[in-house]
């Protein structure tokens, strides 16, 4: 059903019954003098359920985990334990009220359900029954979906629901946070028929919630303690090596200065590490009622979980006294694929060093970097020097795509999804990477209302095509791509924090040209030498003048994008052996020609007693000073003179001999 079809839907062949049941349950608030105006948190999510394209004539959720899959996600929901005692004794309290007590996880599946047999029968019908999905995606706007949507507490009436099949019901649910990453683990929800509503339900669900967190935070207080006990344990038997304890988030929790010295030299490796070695050797079902494993790395890191009873609470690390600092330096450029990236300059050096470090992982990670700096380069070169090279490099720019289509573009269609789509369907770009590397440029231009989705693909590692019933596993490996700063839009709340933690493992930033302008004449003669090769033709020469003006003084806002498609235009109107500016874009050609007047309005000239003065009357009184400085710096020596002015020699001696300057000032400049 399209997104108009859907809203047509939903404004007329409902909007009766809708306004049947607004106006039944107006008069119950008025009745009882409660404010009954559509309040905004009610509108946001009828939107966001519109634009996910919820279907308002749904009578009931279709997701529903079997109870194998349940007991799993109990087993691991470390929340579940902690807030039973205190669920059971609010049960008991609400016994006779006509009222559903659940606990949900963060994706909004009911793990906990207590309540009375009749009313419980009655919710069945909407699916309302342990494993069932409640997010506002599966089954529109309701308590648990919206507060798991908004992180606030929220209580929802009557037709205030999104979907047909739930306005005769009102619930009331209250969000729970880790106390440590602060994102929601989990929804505490009273839920009954709306005739039997309170308005105090809300109170009582937040109670409740503020007592599990309560809960929480002393136990994330006690991890705490735990972890840095073993770091003072881990401290005193190994005097000499860096010693670090880390939460499950892979945040330093506490380490020893070796150990700060380290991680400021090898940043994002120790996570990376970490990632590596929980995919490698634990799974989630192992974190609990196991021994904690000890493993030691090839780099003489030793990594081992720290427990608190049955569960892992987190990791310490022993960086043996070897220099592995110095592993970053001896690291050499072993993969063709490096070869294509043209620089020396010690930022992009450092750059493909930290991706190179992580290309044979399957660490998310995030390039950051300005519009054509070569990010989608470097995602190529990591992926052509890890093991998946032999397998798909798929890349997808998520600003390109309209907002509708994004999630058929990455999850793919089942046939008859879409009017107008293939009738076989489609593969997502997922699927077609699977094995593979997939490079999401532009991350921070994906749609708020979608990262929740791409979170969810990222962290089961299964796709569902739109149309579609059975999950399809995925083995892809993620590099995002950004020149937004991605920090602040977490802080703004235009990015999920939880997608960023799970993409910026490891951030790799690709300084701009300007910041690296060693890397330009290089990079000059790289692409005049390629598009010799493509036009079959001799390789000109670029005037020093017009060079030395390249890299010293343009700025290349477009960076080595402009630069490249500059000196294709140039190689297509140069004829000659010799590139000038007028062979260049005009904007280049016109900068170069401005930058040219600058320099000669402040004309060198010698007084009678053989000294370089000004000529210029609007020059800088200071100028004279300053080249007499660079003169008597460089011991006269007129090639670096020519090269700190950023011009080339030939016009350095053009300028001196047209000013008639004498080769004794330049020596009496050179020792004064
Ligand atoms: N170090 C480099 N050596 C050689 N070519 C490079 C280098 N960096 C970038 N390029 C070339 O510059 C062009 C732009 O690079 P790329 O598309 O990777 O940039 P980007 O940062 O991904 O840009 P955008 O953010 O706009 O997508 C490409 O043609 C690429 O091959």
């Amino acid at each position: 059903m399209s997104q108009r079809h859907l809203a047509l839907t939903f404004s007329y062949e409902i909007a009766d019954k809708r306004r049947e049941l607004s106006r039944q349950w107006n008069g119950f608030l008025v009745e009882r003098q409660i404010p009954c105006a559509v309040r905004p948190v009610v509108q946001n999510s009828w939107k966001r359920c519109m634009e996910s394209g919820v279907d308002p004539t749904r009578r009931q959720t279709t997701v529903l985990l079997s109870d194998e899959d349940v007991q799993k996600l109990i087993a691991n929901f470390r929340l579940y334990q902690l807030a039973l005692p205190i669920l059971e004794r609010l049960a008991k309290q609400t016994e006779g009220t006509g009222h559903l007590l659940t606990l949900c996880n963060h994706d909004g599946f009911i793990l906990y359900l207590r309540g009375e047999q009749s009313i419980l029968r009655r919710a069945e019908k909407m699916n309302f029954v342990v494993g069932s999905q409640w997010s506002e995606e599966t089954i529109g706007t309701n308590a648990i979906g919206t507060c798991l949507e908004t992180g606030q507490p929220v209580q929802i009436f009557a037709s205030e629901h999104f979907c047909e099949g739930v306005h005769d019901w009102t619930c009331s649910s209250a969000p729970i946070f880790d106390p440590i990453t602060q994102n929601i683990l989990g929804v505490v929800d009273l839920t009954g028929p709306w005739d039997y509503a309170q308005p105090h339900s809300l109170g009582m669900v937040v109670a409740a919630s503020q007592l599990i967190q309560q809960r929480l935070n002393e136990e994330a207080t006690r991890h705490r303690y735990r972890l840095i006990e073993r770091f003072w344990e881990a401290r005193e038997r190994y005097p000499e090596d860096g010693v670090v304890v880390l939460d499950l988030s892979f945040q330093v929790v506490q380490a020893n200065s070796p150990a700060r010295h380290w991680l400021t030299n090898n940043e994002g490796y120790l996570p990376q590490l970490l990632y590596q070695f929980l995919t490698d050797h634990r799974s989630n079902a192992d974190a609990q009622k196991c021994k904690p494993l000890q493993i030691q790395t090839p780099d003489a890191i030793v990594i081992e979980e720290v427990f608190h009873g049955d569960a892992r609470i987190g990791f310490l690390c022993i960086i043996r006294n070897k220099p592995a600092a110095n592993r970053s330096k001896s690291l050499k450029r072993s993969n063709a694929s490096w070869k294509d990236l043209v620089g020396h300059s010690p930022a992009i050096v450092h750059a493909m060093t930290k991706c190179e470090m992580v290309a044979d992982t399957d660490v998310p990670v995030l390039l950051l970097g300005e519009s054509g700096t070569g990010k989608e380069r470097f995602a190529r070169a990591i992926h052509a020097s890890s093991r998946r090279r032999n397998k798909p490099f798929i890349a997808i720019n998520c600003g390109a795509i309209p907002k509708e289509l994004i999630a058929a573009e990455l999850f793919g269609y089942e046939p008859g999804t879409f009017t107008g789509g293939l009738k076989q369907g489609k593969k997502g770009k997922f699927e077609e990477a699977d094995g593979g590397t997939l490079f999401l440029d532009e991350i921070g231009e994906m749609p708020l209302e979608f990262q929740v989705h791409l979170l969810r693909v990222l962290q089961e590692k299964e796709i569902l095509r739109l149309g579609g019933h059975r999950p399809t596993k995925v083995d892809v490996r993620i590099i995002a791509a950004t020149h937004r700063d991605l920090d602040k839009m977490v802080q703004e709340k235009r990015f999920r924090a939880d997608l960023f933690y799970r993409l910026h493992v490891v951030s790799i930033a690709i300084p701009p040209l300007r910041d690296r302008r060693d890397d330009i004449p290089l990079l000059l003669d790289h692409f005049v030498r390629r598009f010799a090769d493509k036009y079959n033709r001799p390789i000109p020469k670029i005037d020093p003048d017009l060079k030395a003006f390249l890299v010293h003084r343009y700025d290349w806002p477009g960076n080595v994008r402009e630069l490249e498609n500059a000196v294709e235009h140039a190689m297509l109107f140069c004829t000659g052996d010799k590139i000038d500016s007028a062979h260049f874009p005009p904007a280049i050609g016109n900068a170069y020609l401005s930058d040219t007047q600058q320099q000669t309005c402040t004309l060198l000239t010698v007084d009678s007693k053989n000294e370089l003065t000004c000529t210029s009357d609007d020059s800088p009184s200071g100028e004279r000073e300053r080249l007499m400085q660079i003169l008597s710096e460089t011991n006269g020596n007129l090639s670096e003179a020519a090269r700190r002015l950023g011009i080339a020699r030939t016009t350095l001696y053009r300028r001196l001999k047209k000013l008639g300057i004498k080769k004794r000032a330049i020596i009496r400049a050179g020792n004064p």
